[in-house]
């Protein structure tokens, strides 16, 4: 049995997590986290769900982690931070669906998979990372004459752009042309731009609603256009994908592995 934490446990993912582990027959909650300003504090962790699991959510990392082989991590990048450091002293793996890092953030996840094995990626989804496989492939065949423009839409509520999917497919594709996205890529447009540079990605984030997450690739060419496009209808796909990553992690002792590593894409 995969005895799992959640951390951001009465999140719109946390929600997730833990309704696709109770209905899992492998997994097991095992610790639930949340903010200490989170009024769920005290709760069940799956009363939302109108069941007991005998879990309480909990604002304290150490009891949470206490009876937990793995953490799942869906919150924001400082608390994320602060509960892999915990993970990495308890000897606890973690599975990290958090995005909005800065470099230095990653770098100190890379750093404590010295010693804890873990799952980080901005898009737990299959598609998704099957997406960006035809990406890649794409890329290198389009690599002249095509203008590259990626545009992602999410809900009202998401708090970081680009996306960290949209920032990831940027990176594929910028990786397998042979560019650098820190010098190619364009945030944001305004005003008198001038013409398009060839050698840039631009992005475009949209947001609105309840919308899921959509993400589309656009290669521009002259006298024709392809769109490569994923669209997420539910977080479920987030959820399996995640239960996925702590079932690969289970005989891992240390190493930092992305989604392409859990669904051998690489
Ligand atoms: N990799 C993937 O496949 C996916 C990644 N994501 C990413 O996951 C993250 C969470 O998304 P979502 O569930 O929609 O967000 P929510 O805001 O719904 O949930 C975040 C949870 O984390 C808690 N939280 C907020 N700030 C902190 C903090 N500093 N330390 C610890 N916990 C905190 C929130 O508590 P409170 O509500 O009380 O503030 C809440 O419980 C985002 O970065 C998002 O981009 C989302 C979906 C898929
Ligand atoms: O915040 C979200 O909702 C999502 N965030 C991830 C991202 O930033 O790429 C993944 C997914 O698109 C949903």
């Amino acid at each position: 049995m995969h005895k799992i934490a959640v951390a951001g446990a009465s999140g719109r993912m946390g929600h997730m997590l833990i309704e696709a582990i109770r209905a899992s027959q492998d997994c097991q909650l095992a610790g639930a986290l949340d903010i200490a300003s989170s009024p769920a504090i005290g709760n069940d962790a799956a009363a939302f769900l109108g069941h007991a699991s005998g879990v309480p959510v909990t604002a304290d990392i150490r009891a949470a982690l206490k009876n937990a082989r793995v953490l799942i991590d869906f919150t924001r990048p400082e608390g994320t931070l602060a509960h892999i450091r915990h993970c990495r002293e308890m000897g606890v793996n973690a599975v990290i669906g958090t995005t909005g890092f800065s470099e230095d953030q990653k770098a100190q996840i890379a750093d404590s998979a010295r010693d804890i094995a873990i799952v980080m990626a901005p898009n737990m989804s299959v598609g998704v990372n099957v997406t960006m496989k035809l990406l890649e492939m794409a890329a290198k065949a389009l690599s002249t004459g095509y203008d590259i423009e990626i545009i992602e839409a999410h809900h009202r509520h998401k708090v970081d752009a680009p996306s960290g999917t949209a920032l990831k497919m940027g990176e594929v594709i910028a990786q397998a042309m042979g560019r650098d996205l820190k010098e190619c890529a364009v945030y944001a447009r305004e005003g008198v731009t001038g013409e398009r540079d060839p050698s840039t990605i631009g992005f475009a984030s949209i947001r609105g609603g309840d919308i899921v997450g959509d993400h589309t690739v656009l290669f521009a060419g002259t006298g024709e256009r392809i769109e490569i496009t994923h669209k997420s209808a539910s977080r479920a796909t987030y959820s399996q994908g995640s239960l996925r990553a702590v079932r690969f992690l289970a005989d891992k002792r240390k190493g930092l592995f992305d989604m392409f590593d859990v669904l051998n894409l690489r």
